[in-house]
């Protein structure tokens, strides 16, 4: 950790050194300054050029000390601006030289220089909302005085990272280079040598400012509130820029001192921070892979994937497609039926012309100038020039089973095969190839071209490089993959199974779907249960119930209704079916809807008689439910079904679940994932609250509090990092 300084003719080249990724740890502050200091009082020295080793400029503050600096948050902040204002005070040029990243305290630092040159291909951002915290080194206050208020307004509190290109057009950077970055900002000093410094030092700038500033900043907090679920640092970030505006600099940076502190003074806020910067490590922590059998990310190198292709052209398939083509892999698109391909070209062609349109906004023209080829094709038999096929058809067991056995004659004997599946069993998809070691589950998110999250389902056979292949592969796509074990409905969509259970019990005893909705709404979640379902269609989980047994004609005669093989079931999402309410695709569901396929779901009265005239004629009494109760009644069974998996071996540790929920089921990641949120909430008080529903309920075999989370509160409740030394992974300590 430290910054050494060169120098080129005139130029002093201080270069900051903290690998991997410069960030800017007390030690490494201190270092700079010192340089600085030392440049600042050699004569032969009449400009400075700041930059990071290893292309990398900076990726701001070293979040791993946040643990530790507790109440002394300001020394850090301080430390930082002491820099900034050192820089942005010195009489000779100072210019940031920007390479790879430029982030959060980086991008400060970069602030405080008078001017930025920056790389085509760098990425400058204030991200630390994104990690509960606000730019807390002179940030708020400079960057509106740069760019103006509205751009810094937006860049500030939603942690938006712009490319270059648009940093640019914003006036955040004076120039881009498409060659060696150090060379261009030492030229670009030495022509600025001698030139006056005041105009572009941004302490003494004034904020140009629109007129209903007042509106701007209520707006702005309101729309904050709705996007980021009550997530208290954006409603931080708000006032601090308001102080920008409103009061002189100096007083501006005591202000945005004062604010960062107080974060730690509220609990609740102190606990959406902890919670967001363990949400960043998590999803570094899951990269490092491990299986149950001692296999691990370092045991085997990925292959690359020049050529993939994708089999079926649903939803999914296309998606797929889309996210493959975008990160500039050949693929073949295959469909056996010649209308069904033309749909999926169609539809294929028109996500990738709005992808472009996006691309070019976000300044990614210059370096995406061509997506993959895509060979779209009823033949089968072009499959064997694939690296790896993705078979993306309809949940049907039979057909992937063929599917597959084709596949086995077809495809390169090295040929990776991916069965994109929801909950099928992969060892069964599996045994019907020579090659059980190459297959895989690539369990997709929809859109598979927009969610992030990848559950690369590892099946009994599948070997380590199989693994490493997708998991690289999700890397390239600019997703995370979490490796989980191979079991019905494997991680996301096994613990989903009791919350939504849980759900609808509710709506039998006396709730309604908006009121159920509006309590996980309010705790962050992006869509509570209903309104998910009626997007997701009821049909979906109707089906596989007929297919089951559980309803339909294959529903053994004389079964109760309210209750399958003893255990208490509620048949309110097959009436609504039968009834052709299958959600926004029908315009009914457990909401109504303005058209066929409208997303504003809107309480029916119809649901509310229904419900009504149900509880009657089963003499249901109904219960009054608090909003506490309507929590933990869903939340803890979805989390002791968490606590099942790790026990299970089918996740390796409680981070790959939260990341799983992050990313895939909308929870807030000021939450941290539901496991996090456990830990918070304290595990001897969720066990608890699990044994009372459990007595209460001894016909609802999911409200049985799980071994692993008994054992952990027997064992004192050990901190969440701990837990996966619980476990019977023989890696656990990686
Ligand atoms: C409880 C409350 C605590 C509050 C504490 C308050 C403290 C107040 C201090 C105030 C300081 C002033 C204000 C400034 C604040 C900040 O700057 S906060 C940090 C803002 N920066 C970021 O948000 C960037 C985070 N990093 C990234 O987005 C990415 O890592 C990357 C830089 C874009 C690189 O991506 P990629 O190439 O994909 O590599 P990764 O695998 O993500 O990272 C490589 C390793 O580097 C580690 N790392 C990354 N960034 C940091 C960092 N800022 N600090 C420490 N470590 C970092 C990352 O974890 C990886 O390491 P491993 O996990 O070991 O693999």
């Amino acid at each position: 950790m430290s910054a050494s300084k060169e120098t080129e003719g005139a130029v002093a080249v201080i270069t900051i050194r903290n690998p991997p990724v410069n960030a800017l740890s007390q030690q490494a502050v201190e270092s700079i300054l010192k340089v600085l200091k030392e440049v600042q009082f050699d004569p032969a020295v009449k400009a400075i050029v700041i930059c990071g080793e290893n292309g990398k400029f900076s990726a701001g503050a070293d979040i791993r000390t946040f643990e530790n600096i507790g109440q002394k948050s300001d020394s850090l902040s301080h430390f930082l601006e002491d820099v900034n204002s050192m820089a942005e005070k010195s009489e000779k040029p100072v210019i940031a030289a920007i390479e790879g990243v430029a982030l959060g305290g980086g991008l400060e630092l970069a602030l405080g220089c008078h001017y930025r040159v920056a790389h085509v291909k760098a990425r400058l951002g204030l991200t630390e909302v994104l990690l509960g915290i606000f730019p807390g080194a002179g940030g708020t206050q400079r960057l509106p005085r740069l760019i103006g208020l509205l751009p810094a307004l937006e860049m500030i509190t939603t942690g938006k990272i712009v490319f270059a290109p648009v940093a640019l057009k914003l006036g955040l950077i004076d120039s881009v280079t498409e060659d060696n970055t150090i060379k261009a900002a030492i030229h670009f000093a030495q022509n600025v040598i001698g030139k006056p410094l005041e105009s572009r030092r941004l302490c003494t700038k004034p904020i140009q400012c629109p007129p209903n500033m007042e509106t701007i900043f209520n707006d702005s907090k309101i729309k904050l509130k709705k996007l980021f679920h009550g997530a208290i640092s954006h409603q931080l970030c708000v006032e601090a820029i308001r102080a920008a505006v409103q009061l002189p600099f100096a007083e501006g940076i005591l202000k945005e001192r004062e604010l960062l502190f107080s974060i730690f003074n509220s609990e609740q806020a102190r606990d959406q921070a902890k919670a967001r910067q363990y949400a960043f490590f998590a999803e570094r922590r899951v990269t490092k892979w491990t299986t149950p059998s001692g296999a691990n990310w370092k045991s085997a190198s990925p292959h690359p994937i020049g050529v993939a292709a994708v089999i079926g052209l649903g939803t999914m398939g296309r998606g797929i497609v889309v996210c493959l083509a975008k990160a500039q892999i050949q693929v073949i698109a295959v469909e056996q039926d010649g209308k069904q391909l033309e749909m999926g070209r169609k539809a294929v062609t028109k996500i990738l012309e709005r992808e472009t349109l996006t691309m070019q906004q976000r300044g990614l023209a210059l370096m995406s100038d061509s997506f993959g080829s895509i060979t779209f094709t009823l033949d089968f038999n072009s499959l064997k020039n694939a690296d790896l096929v993705i078979e993306a058809v309809y949940e049907n067991m039979a057909l992937k089973k063929e599917i597959f056995k084709q596949l086995s004659s077809i495809c390169m004997p090295e040929a990776f095969l991916c069965t994109n599946t929801s909950g099928l069993n992969i060892d069964e998809i599996a045994s019907v190839t020579g090659r059980p070691h190459l297959v895989i589950g690539t369990h997709f998110f929809s859109p598979a071209h927009i969610m992030k999250l990848l559950e690369v389902v590892r099946g009994y056979h599948s070997s380590p490089t199989t693994i490493s292949t997708v998991i690289n592969l999700s890397k390239v796509l600019g997703k995370i993959g979490v490796v989980v074990g191979n079991c019905p409905s494997f991680v996301g969509n096994r613990m989903m199974g009791p919350y939504l259970h849980q759900a609808i019990f509710l709506l039998e005893d006396g709730c309604y779907p908006e009121e159920v909705d509006k309590v996980l709404e309010e705790f962050g979640l992006a869509m509570g249960p209903f309104r998910m379902s009626d997007l997701v269609g009821l049909d979906v989980g109707w089906r596989s119930r007929m297919e089951s047994g559980l309803t339909g004609p294959k529903l053994l005669p004389g079964a109760l209704v309210r209750q399958r093989e003893g255990k208490r079931y509620s048949p309110l999402p097959d009436i609504l079916c039968e009834k052709g309410r299958f959600g926004q695709k029908t315009g009914r569901g457990w909401y109504q809807y303005e058209t066929v396929g409208g997303r504003n779901a809107v309480p029916d009265p119809w649901v509310q008689n229904f419900l009504h005239d149900y509880r009657k004629a089963h003499t249901i009494k109904q219960k009054p439910t608090s909003q506490n109760e309507i929590l933990e009644w869903c939340l803890y069974p979805l989390i002791n079904e968490g606590f099942n998996v790790l026990e299970e071996e089918i996740a390796s540790g409680p981070e790959d679940i939260d990341v799983i929920y992050n990313n895939g089921y909308g929870w807030p990641r000021h939450m941290g994932g539901p496991m996090f949120y456990a830990s918070m909430v304290g595990l001897p008080k969720v066990l608890t609250k699990l044994e009372v529903f459990y007595e209460n309920n001894p016909d609802i075999p999911s409200l049985k509090p799980s071994g692993l989370l008994k054992k952990l509160v027997k064992q004192g409740s050990p901190p969440l990092k701990e837990w996966r030394s619980q476990l019977g992974y023989q890696n656990s300590k990686l």
